[in-house]
């Protein structure tokens, strides 16, 4: 479908850009290049290349902070041929965004066995001496990356190992393929469509009005306790899976609850966070820890929180065997959610 506008547009296309605003062309823009495959692999040629090797981003340190690097096409060709490789390989590369300008990101994974070419995973090693960069896990990298690369990189993480999971119709057993962008697969037997999946967990932080709960899972490093966290089941709406999730793994009833914000997470596999503040019916503190769920749960006052919140983990243990606790790191919505509650348990409108 085309708009047309009256205006001379340089290239056919699906609406005029020139009429929208910045942030309404550049969306219009990324649709685009996800329905149409003749598009994107146009928007290689002036895009950027994001490089992961096992789902590990490609960084270079630049003053005690991490930068992905970005290739352009020529450049990626170039490395592909040095290593042998074939540039079909290209065509493993997903959509990551696009600038303001369009010029369009994509990450591609040299680690993982390529669907598109018989290329085998490249040699990490020679790979980071070439390119003056290591492939560092991204959960390890997030502490030193800015918030626009952590988000790109999430991004780019979720969707290439969801990638890499699912090259296969769960109908006919055939190898689906891959439209340009990433953004679906396609059985070419049966023509049934898969779009990348997002797991709804909630995350509660849960409050008896002056104290909050916090939890632990064997998992998680020493010291560090969060919110309160579950998938959402089949079926359940957004307040029945926080109250659900509390009852089965702490025991207690939510009385109100208030929305706060959500994010993306990308470990182990695509989650959208969707965090809550929550209230528990006045006299009924009493936890009951599910140790099939979790290690332990405590209430904490709110100087013990503020100052577990000023701390940065993990820690060593004491002379005296104790461990201070810490929360965790401001990447994490968890983070945001004891922050919040720090500075507002005292504001009537929030509960506490
Ligand atoms: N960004 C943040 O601030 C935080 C993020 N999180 C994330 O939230 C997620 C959920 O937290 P968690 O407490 O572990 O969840 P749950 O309390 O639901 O417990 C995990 C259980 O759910 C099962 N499970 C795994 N994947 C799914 C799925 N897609 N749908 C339904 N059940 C599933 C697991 O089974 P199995 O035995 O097969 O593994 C496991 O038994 C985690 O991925 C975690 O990384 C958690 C806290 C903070
Ligand atoms: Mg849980």
């Amino acid at each position: 479908m085309f708009l047309h506008c009256g205006i001379a547009c340089r290239r056919k296309s699906f609406w005029c850009y020139r009429l929208l605003s910045t942030y309404v062309s550049k969306t219009r823009y990324l649709f685009e290049l996800k329905e149409d495959d003749d598009v994107c692999r146009k928007a290689q040629q002036t895009g950027a290349f994001y490089l992961f090797h096992n789902l590990a981003p490609l960084l270079q340190t630049s003053e005690r902070q991490y930068l992905p690097p970005r290739l352009s096409l020529s450049q990626l060709e170039r490395l592909l041929g040095k290593f042998g490789q074939d540039t079909q390989r290209i065509e493993d590369s997903v959509l990551i965004g696009c600038s303001e300008q369009h010029e369009a990101w994509f990450a591609l994974d040299l680690g993982l066995n390529s669907s598109s070419s018989i290329s085998a995973s490249l040699q990490k090693t020679e790979m980071e001496t070439e390119l003056k960069g290591s492939f560092i896990e991204l959960r390890k990298a997030v502490f030193q990356l800015n918030e626009k690369d952590t988000s790109l990189l999430f991004t780019a993480r979720a969707l290439l190992r969801w990638h890499d999971t699912h090259q296969f119709c769960s109908r006919s057993g055939q190898p689906t393929k891959k439209n340009m962008a990433g953004s679906k697969r396609v059985c070419p037997f049966n023509k049934i469509i898969y779009y990348p999946q997002v797991a709804p967990v909630v995350i509660t932080l849960v409050s008896d009005g002056t104290r909050c709960l916090l939890v632990r899972q064997s998992s998680f490093p020493k010291g560090m306790y969060s919110a309160l966290a579950g998938f959402c089941d089949i079926g359940e709406s957004l307040e029945e899976a926080v109250r659900r999730e509390v009852a089965e793994e702490v025991g207690l009833e939510v009385d109100k609850l208030q929305y706060s914000a959500s994010q993306h997470w990308p470990f182990p596999n695509s989650s959208l966070m969707i965090a809550c503040h929550a209230t528990v019916k006045p006299g009924q503190t009493e936890v009951q820890v599910n140790l099939r769920e979790l290690e332990a749960a405590a209430w904490f006052s709110h100087d013990e929180v503020a100052t577990a919140l000023r701390r940065r983990g993990p820690y060593i243990q004491q002379q005296n065997g104790t461990l201070p606790f810490y929360v965790p790191p401001k990447i994490a919505i968890a983070h945001h959610l004891i922050k919040e509650w720090v500075e507002k348990h005292t504001c009537s409108s929030l509960p506490a």
